[in-house]
């Protein structure tokens, strides 16, 4: 498999705490190699590997993580850019009698087929936090369980809850397709070079079955509810734009329901759920699109024209006491 396109950096002082094995590490692949055994020992029992278990390992560097996973389970499959790292790896298990049970593919885990794993565990490059939980999330047949160490914040996205300051359009798009919990707090001197922030260790399983959900049209509503700063959801839903784009797509559903195809053709599974996870995700939590002040609808201006669309809309603020009040995070979950 063809590697990434390999930036040269300048390498570090000799004799400077940032290499192993004669490998200087890059921060800019995320190179914040494990230094503490007993955290490593940690992740590994609390990902409750079987001896049957084939485990797809991203990221591994110079291998800290790979070895013991080596010992835990029946196969090792890891993904690694950095051509420096992948010799290292082989060096490290060469004639020994782990290295029939290591496969390395060399390149970008973005970019590459996974093959087929039943338990996914890492610290992994944080840059490529959300594409890669989408991107695992959508493999198929689906994996029993990942462990992945993320940046502290990012971990605290995926698990917050309704009501949490930080629940976010990442948060119920995960939790929509995936059980998490958060298992380990991690301080950044764990790591060798140390990264600037602090890490936590989150455990993701997927759901099985999967909602029966369209997930293009549910993560358009979530970037509805989310992307707009500040704002309640009795607000957002009562605004000209946005009650002119559901009424434009409730059309087209309903045009397609009277030609009575389409519908059945978007299935779940059909879609691609690694689409609902973007950059964004991994920089930062709330996107001002600039139409914050746009002019809200008074009830009584929403029932003018094609009011029978907004009274819906309306109706169900009503319904469910968001007509006024009720930014996303405070929204109650149903499951
Ligand atoms: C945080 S380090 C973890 C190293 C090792 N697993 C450990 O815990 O000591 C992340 C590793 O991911 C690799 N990496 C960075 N971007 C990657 C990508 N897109 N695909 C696969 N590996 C990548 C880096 O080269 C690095 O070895």
């Amino acid at each position: 498999m063809a590697g990434g396109k390999i930036r040269k950096e300048k390498p570090s002082r000799a004799g400077s705490s940032h290499f192993q094995g004669g490998v200087s590490f890059h921060k800019s692949k995320g190179q914040h190699i494990l230094k503490n055994p007993l955290l490593v020992d940690s992740i590994v029992q609390k990902s409750g590997i079987k001896s049957t278990d084939v485990i797809l390992e991203i990221g591994p560097g110079t291998g800290n993580l790979t070895k013991k996973l080596l010992e835990a389970g029946k196969m090792v499959i890891a993904v690694e850019l950095d051509p420096r790292m992948v010799l290292e790896l082989e060096r490290r298990f060469q004639g020994t009698p782990f290295s029939a049970k290591l496969k390395v593919i060399q390149g970008d885990v973005l970019k590459c087929d996974l093959p087929y794993f039943d338990i996914c565990v890492a610290n992994i490059p944080y840059q490529i936090s959300s594409p890669l939980t989408f991107k695992l999330l959508s493999h198929r047949p689906a994996f029993r369980c990942a462990v992945i160490m993320f940046q502290r914040e990012f971990a605290m996205r995926l698990v917050a809850q309704p009501g949490d300051n930080l629940y976010c359009r990442l948060s119920v798009n995960t939790q929509l397709l995936a059980r998490v919990s958060h298992l380990l707090k991690v301080g950044r001197n764990n790591f060798r070079p140390p990264p600037k922030v602090d890490s936590s260790v989150v455990r993701i399983e997927p759901r099985k079955p999967l909602p029966s959900v369209n997930f293009k049209e549910w993560d358009g509503l979530m970037r509805i509810c989310f992307n707009r700063k500040n704002k309640t959801l009795g607000s957002i839903f009562r605004q000209k734009s946005v009650l002119s784009l559901l009424e434009k797509n409730y059309k087209t559903l309903k045009a397609l329901e009277l030609s009575q195809k389409g519908l059945s053709e978007d299935t779940p599974m059909e879609m691609d759920v690694s689409e609902l996870g973007d950059a964004n995700d991994d920089l930062n939590m709330e996107v001002d699109d600039g139409i914050d002040e746009e002019m809200e609808l008074e009830d009584d201006d929403a029932r003018g024209e094609g009011s029978e669309f907004k009274d819906k809309v309306l109706s169900v603020l009503k319904q469910d006491n968001f007509r006024r009040r009720g930014h996303p995070s405070s929204c109650k979950r149903s499951s």
